[in-house]
């Protein structure tokens, strides 16, 4: 049977970075809340640097570990994180222009599940932290849009990506570019 932990790394019952196992890890690692490496927390590089450390012999190069993760693998942070975004602006993209109570309170209690149960748990507690500071706006298609686009802001600032222009979050998620590339 298929277990989802692996057995080369030391099991922990720590929840924080602070009091991780003595192992020597790559700076950066995140570790799941087991202890163990988190697949879902770190980029497959990473991840694959994490058992290169841990055991002697690595079953991935690092140059493939450079390389998209196939897609028929599990996610990493970085696949999982564009699949999620995806979801989450495709939702907005199409999330009534003027929604009803009940519709802003479904999407509300979405987003309030979705942050409790994200795979990666330091992204979803930085999540939960950001709604709990910039209260979720949904009283309008475009309102939702743009509070999505500042939440995606606030993670592309915390990784030192470039922030999106918000006034094109429509474009780029609803209607297409207009020079009409994508159809
Ligand atoms: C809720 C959440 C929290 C996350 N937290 C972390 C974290 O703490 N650490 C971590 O390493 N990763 C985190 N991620 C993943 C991270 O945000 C990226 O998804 C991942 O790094 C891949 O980035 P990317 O450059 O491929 O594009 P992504 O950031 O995934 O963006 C996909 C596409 O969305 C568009 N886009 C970019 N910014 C915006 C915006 N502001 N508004 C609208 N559209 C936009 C662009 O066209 C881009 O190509 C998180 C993901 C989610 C969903």
């Amino acid at each position: 049977m298929a277990d989802d932990t692996r057995d080369d790394v030391p099991a922990s019952t720590s929840t924080t970075k602070a009091t991780l196992p003595k192992t020597k890890l790559p700076k950066g690692m995140i570790l799941g809340k087991d202890g163990k490496p988190c697949r879902t927390c770190n980029s497959l590089a990473d991840f694959t640097s994490q058992s290169k450390v841990l055991k002697s012999t690595p079953a991935i190069t690092s140059a493939s570990a450079m390389a998209a993760v196939p897609a028929d693998c599990p996610a990493d942070v970085e696949a999982l994180g564009r699949s999620s975004w995806t979801l989450l602006h495709s939702i907005s993209a199409t999330y009534p222009v003027a929604p009803t109570t009940q519709e802003q309170s479904d999407v509300k209690s979405f987003l309030g599940l979705f942050g409790k149960l994200y795979p990666c748990w330091v992204c979803a507690e930085d999540f939960q932290e950001y709604m709990e500071r910039e209260k979720i706006k949904a009283s309008s298609r475009d309102e939702f849009g743009r509070w999505l686009c500042g939440a995606h802001n606030e993670v592309n600032r915390k990784l030192g990506k470039k922030e999106f222009d918000c006034n094109l979050w429509e474009e780029r998620w609803r209607t297409g570019w207009k020079d009409g590339r994508c159809g």
